[in-house]
């Protein structure tokens, strides 16, 4: 038995917000979860501390089913980013402790290594094309083997998911949201150049990614597909909005570029007719949105019924703690993927230690006991909490669209 005594929320800003929850042990294990929320943090940190923590204290540690269906039953109210986040928190730190105690990695707790480990995928950023391929060949440089396109449209004076800066992406940029301007047109017109530059530029040894971020309608999204088939991409990510999970019968419908989805899902529930229906070739669910490790594990499970990989979620708004998961996750799971890997600043990676490392074109999580990162609270109380929010996306008419 391993007694939980205590549990504490820290709340550090690196940079960035990030949340964390550690959960200690009569022996005096620790373990670690991370419980960030992009521009929702504080949510996660109440719902922790002020309802989850309460009843962990004086169970056993080594129960992570049992508390995990404690915490997702138990609390009436099921699902939804902040509650699955809450419970991945939880999830990823009871892992942590588990592995400490056998004095192994957790993904010799997972079922052991599937592969020598995990493909990542980078991100080329510019604000044109010329700018985001040269990015990329920079990647390619450093040995990326799958590398994400995402360039300025022409017209548009910002767009999401292109950085100003060539290695550190922050989405959350403002204390109150900004806002973008979008026009689909522009947009449409100006993928396919960025692509047939990519192929001309980089050749076809290395995966090309593209990431819409849900601002297509289905039939939109099929056009897109379409007109990027002679340059193969990996994926074409969150191509509409996935509430509506039929839509996707209309988009496979007009492409054979591969789908991807599901960064912002939050269980099982999100994704079953996607993933039963083959309506996508990749499911993005996290470790720290969608119920930590072990929900993680029956999405993926349920995907490889179905021939769908994990392509988890991986931007700099997940912290090590959960970078360090997902790769014990990822190194394990058989239907694996590819693992989006955002690096962090030197800021936030001095207050989270960790084993994981990247070398030619792949990462793994290291072979320490638990996950293998670890928070330096001197550092992170250095950084206080900052408010900041992800922008907002209106049409040039000043609809609020999708985001
Ligand atoms: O695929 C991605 O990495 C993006 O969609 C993210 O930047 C995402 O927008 C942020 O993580 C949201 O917090
Ligand atoms: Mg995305």
């Amino acid at each position: 038995m391993s007694i939980i005594t205590d549990a504490r929320v820290i709340v550090t800003s690196p940079g960035r917000n990030f949340v964390t929850l550690e959960v200690r042990t009569k022996d005096g294990v620790t373990g670690l979860g991370d419980a960030t929320l992009n521009g929702r943090e504080l949510s996660v940190a109440s719902y922790l501390g002020d309802h989850v923590i309460p009843c962990l204290i004086g169970r056993d540690a080594h129960r992570i089913e049992d508390i995990w269906q404690y915490l997702y039953k138990g609390a009436y109210w099921r699902r939804g980013p902040v509650t699955m986040t809450a419970i991945a928190a939880v999830d990823m730190a009871l892992w942590d402790i588990k592995g400490k105690v056998a004095g192994l990695p957790v993904y010799q707790l997972l079922g052991g290594a599937s592969r020598e480990g995990c493909m990542v995928y980078g991100h080329a950023n510019g604000a044109s094309i010329e700018a985001t391929i040269e990015a990329a060949l920079d990647y390619r440089e450093q040995g990326y083997k799958a590398i994400r396109l995402q360039s300025g449209v022409p017209g548009l004076a910002s767009t999401y998911g292109v950085s100003k800066d060539r290695y550190f992406y922050e989405p959350a940029d403002a204390d109150l949201p900004s806002e973008n301007l979008w026009s689909t047109e522009k947009y449409l017109r100006s993928v396919p150049p960025l692509f047939e530059a990519g192929r001309e530029g980089l050749g076809w040894d290395v995966h090309l990614l593209h990431d819409v971020h849900h601002r297509l309608t289905p039939i939109e999204a099929g056009r897109l597909g379409r007109d990027l088939e002679p340059y193969r991409p990996f994926w074409l990510e969150d191509a509409t909005p996935a509430e509506n999970q039929e839509a996707f019968r209309l988009i496979r419908r007009h492409t054979t570029t591969p789908l991807a989805v599901g960064e912002i899902f939050n269980s099982v529930h999100d994704c079953r007719q996607l993933i039963q229906e083959q309506l996508i070739d990749y499911v993005r669910a996290t470790v720290v949105h969608a119920g930590g490790i072990t929900h993680l594990r029956r999405i993926a499970a349920l995907a490889d019924l179905y021939q769908v990989r994990t392509g988890c979620h991986g931007a700099t708004d997940l912290s090590p703690v959960s970078m360090a998961a997902a790769l014990h996750f990822g190194l394990s799971v058989p239907n694996f993927g590819i693992q989006e890997y955002m690096r962090h600043t030197p800021e936030t990676d001095a207050v989270f230690p960790h084993a994981y490392r990247f070398q030619d074109g792949m990462m793994h999580p290291g072979d320490t006991p638990g996950l293998g990162v670890d928070i330096d609270e001197t550092l992170a109380a250095k950084h206080p909490y900052k408010r900041a929010y992800l922008p907002v996306n209106r049409l040039q008419d000043g609809t609020l669209f999708n985001w």
